[in-house]
């Protein structure tokens, strides 16, 4: 549907061949006092596309334009899709990654199934050229994603920055 609505539906194999999936099962326990406690901090996901189906305990935050944190309230049978940052600079900025996070409250374990969809090491991603013209310059440089992790990772180890705590890391990473 998004490389559809951007004309881009050439590029289905090519991405279909490059993806490397992970299914998770993520456990939130409920809160032990009345109280909020953070399940996730606040965060991009910095893979390609990420689906989410939850047991019916609502706890994912997202975060608006203005800062603002808004619940998720999701229906019984609906998954949420989350743009990462590496669909983002494929795109060329076209979408964004939103910046989320999980919290936990009432008296309820939560259970998500997340399937983190990236792509495999060696694969540079690059900006279709559809994507790039006068009015929209190239705005991120071709960048091997599972080099950015390992560099990402080594920052993390030698303390640099902190896991999950930079936005737009990977922007910073490769923008032109
Ligand atoms: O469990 C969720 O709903 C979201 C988890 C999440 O954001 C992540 O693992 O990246
Ligand atoms: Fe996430």
């Amino acid at each position: 549907m998004i490389l559809e609505s951007f004309g881009l539906e050439k590029y289905m194999d090519e991405l279909t061949d490059i993806a490397k999936n992970q299914l998770r099962i993520m456990k939130y326990e409920k809160p032990k006092a009345n109280e909020q406690t953070i399940g996730v901090p606040p965060h991009c996901d910095s893979n390609m596309m990420t689906l989410l189906y939850q047991n019916e305990v609502n706890g994912l935050e997202i975060q608006n334009k203005d800062g603002e944190w808004m619940n998720t309230k999701l229906s019984p049978n609906s998954f949420i899709v989350i743009i990462g940052e590496c669909l983002c600079v494929w795109l060329n900025g076209r979408l964004s990654s939103p910046y989320h996070r999980v919290m936990m409250m009432g008296d309820e374990d939560r259970y998500s199934l997340g399937l983190f969809s990236g792509v495999r090491g060696g694969y540079m991603v690059k900006v279709p050229a559809e994507l790039v013209d006068d009015k929209n310059p190239l705005l991120f440089k071709p960048h091997d994603h599972e080099e950015f992790l390992k560099y990402f990772s080594s920052e993390v180890a030698k303390g640099v920055v902190k896991s999950g705590a930079v936005i737009s890391r990977l922007k910073t990473y490769c923008a032109v």
